[in-house]
């Protein structure tokens, strides 16, 4: 084994870099890893499929020394500092054309300053986000690569082999110039946080219905097979089963309500603001994150502020069926807002960020795979750059038949005082985006009041300001 030469090199082999390097291992590349911590390069070793070539080292320049050139090399760290230390640490070390990847969750403004820093030292640098958590990572993860396409082309055969597949095809493609890659991983993000906090909400709309976990279960269990098949509701449904190992009864009944969070939710909004492109699903997940955060501040006022009178929803069947179609009409609307943020900033930052092939890569592998990708690869097939999939007839009929349940919902949960921010905002985002003349036309005329900043007029072209009140 001494004289292998090495297909492919990992650095960090802590959740995501052990599993991504053991599936490439079982896909019949012989890897090696390194990481500081030597028990981590043991536990690599150790979890090997027997027969496959894995090796774990402390030793970086012994890691480069024992791979292929050129070279192809993975970092899965904590994005941030530890991303720019490891390139310095590889630069002495490597020669032209090697290639690095990056594949943790880099903000993209770090990634686009890397690529262009390593273009000028000879190195391929690629920024790439992957998705699909430890299980996906270790049989079939989906990634969103981007950044320099002549690097892609070197390392394409390996990640199509390690990817997940639905239909045959890999859940993984080239996404676009510069840092596209961490773009795209970022928005995906955004959709998980947005996705996640309707599912949330869902689960509180459904026990103030009187349902346990138990009836919780079998409601998502349904829910998964049909229109809201995905990965997040089928997690979910195993939720509700899980027995606290620590005492009796029901582990999420235990879980604290402050909810964490590493950035990436907080970017897309930040981000989203800066383009600029409304994305207010997203923002009112992350929004919920941090009042979560508050809980002495909650716990006070929830003596405070009791709940309103409780109002009645319809009967419990009835009452499932229309949560079933809010969170449906949600769970879109926050796939709309993502991919039209996605649309914007591609022309916005010259990415050519292909959104038929984002729609593709995110079948499969990924947190936020769902039926429902299968609607927009129809609408993008249709259209490839189509501004937003609400545009599209399909989907408007699907939106359509939805709506109504979706009123009722957010009707109830406002009359009941239940917290459905996300819901809200999808259903207010919805009214806006659907409303040929909004009521803007008063803050233009309130702005030009009090600040001279001049308006439009819908009956002659031109710039206008009045001296109001005169
Ligand atoms: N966990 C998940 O579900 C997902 C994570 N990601 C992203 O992937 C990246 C890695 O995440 P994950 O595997 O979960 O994280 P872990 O904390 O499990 O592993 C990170 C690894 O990076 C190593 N590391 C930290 N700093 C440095 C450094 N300066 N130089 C070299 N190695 C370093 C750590 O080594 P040591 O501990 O020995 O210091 C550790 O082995 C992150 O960017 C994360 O956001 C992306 C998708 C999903
Ligand atoms: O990238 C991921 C999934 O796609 C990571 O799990 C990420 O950590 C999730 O974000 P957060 O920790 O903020 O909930």
């Amino acid at each position: 084994m001494a004289n292998t030469q090495y297909d492919f090199g990992m650095i960090g082999l802590g959740v995501m870099g052990r599993n991504l390097l053991l599936n490439m291992a079982d896909h019949g590349f012989s890897v090696i890893g390194f990481d500081k911590d030597q028990s981590k390069n043991e536990a690599l070793e150790q979890s090997a499929t027997p027969g496959t070539t894995v090796k774990g080292v402390q030793d970086l320049e012994q890691m480069i020394g024992l791979l292929q050139t050129p070279r192809k090399i993975m970092m899965l760290v904590p994005a941030g500092k530890p991303v720019d230390d490891v390139i310095e640490s590889l630069l002495p070390l490597l020669d032209t054309d090697d290639v690095i990847i990056d594949g943790g969750n880099s903000h993209h403004t770090d990634t686009l300053r890397r690529v262009e820093y390593l273009q000028d030292k000879g190195i391929q640098f690629m920024g790439m986000g992957v998705s699909g958590g430890e299980q996906g990572a270790r049989f079939g993860p989906s990634m969103m690569p981007g950044g320099n396409a002549a690097a892609y082309d070197l390392v394409r055969p390996m990640l199509e082999a390690i990817a997940a597949k639905v239909d045959g095809t890999a859940c993984v493609d080239y996404l676009g110039k510069k840092g596209a890659g961490h773009y795209v991983k970022m928005v995906h993000n955004g959709i998980e946080y947005a996705i996640m906090q309707l599912i949330s909400e869902s689960y509180s709309l459904l026990k103030h219905g009187g349902l346990d976990n138990d009836q919780l279960h079998e409601v998502f269990k349904e829910w998964n097979e049909g229109k809201l098949q995905s990965f997040l509701i089928e997690i979910t449904t195993e939720i509700f089963l899980q027995n606290d190992d620590k005492g009796s009864g029901r582990l999420l009944d235990v879980i604290s309500d402050k909810a964490g969070s590493k950035g990436t939710g907080k970017w897309t909004s930040q981000d989203a603001m800066e383009l600029p492109v409304a994305v207010p699903v997203i923002d009112a997940a992350v929004a919920m994150r941090t009042i979560s955060s508050y809980k002495e501040e909650r716990t006070t006022a929830s003596t405070m502020y009791p709940d309103p009178y409780k109002s009645s929803p319809a009967s419990t069947q009835e009452w499932i069926n229309q949560v079933q179609d809010a969170l449906y009409f949600g769970t879109i609307l926050s796939y709309a807002q993502g991919l039209a943020m996605l649309a914007q900033a591609s022309i916005e930052m010259q990415m050519d960020i292909p959104l038929p092939k984002v729609v593709d890569v995110w079948r499969g592998g990924c947190i936020i795979r769902s039926s429902l990708l299968e609607v927009f690869g129809k609408a993008f097939a249709k259209s490839p750059t189509l501004s937003n999939i609400l545009l599209d007839q399909e989907l408007a009929d699907i939106v359509n038949s939805t709506v109504v349940n979706t009123r009722k919902v957010v009707s109830q949960a406002a009359l009941s005082g239940i917290s459905t921010s996300a819901l809200m905002a999808s259903l207010a985002y919805f009214d806006a985006y659907r409303s040929e003349k909004m009521p803007t036309n008063l803050v233009q005329a309130q702005r030009d009041f009090f600040g001279a900043h001049t308006y439009q007029r819908t009956d002659i072209s031109g710039s206008f300001h009045t001296e109001w009140g005169k």
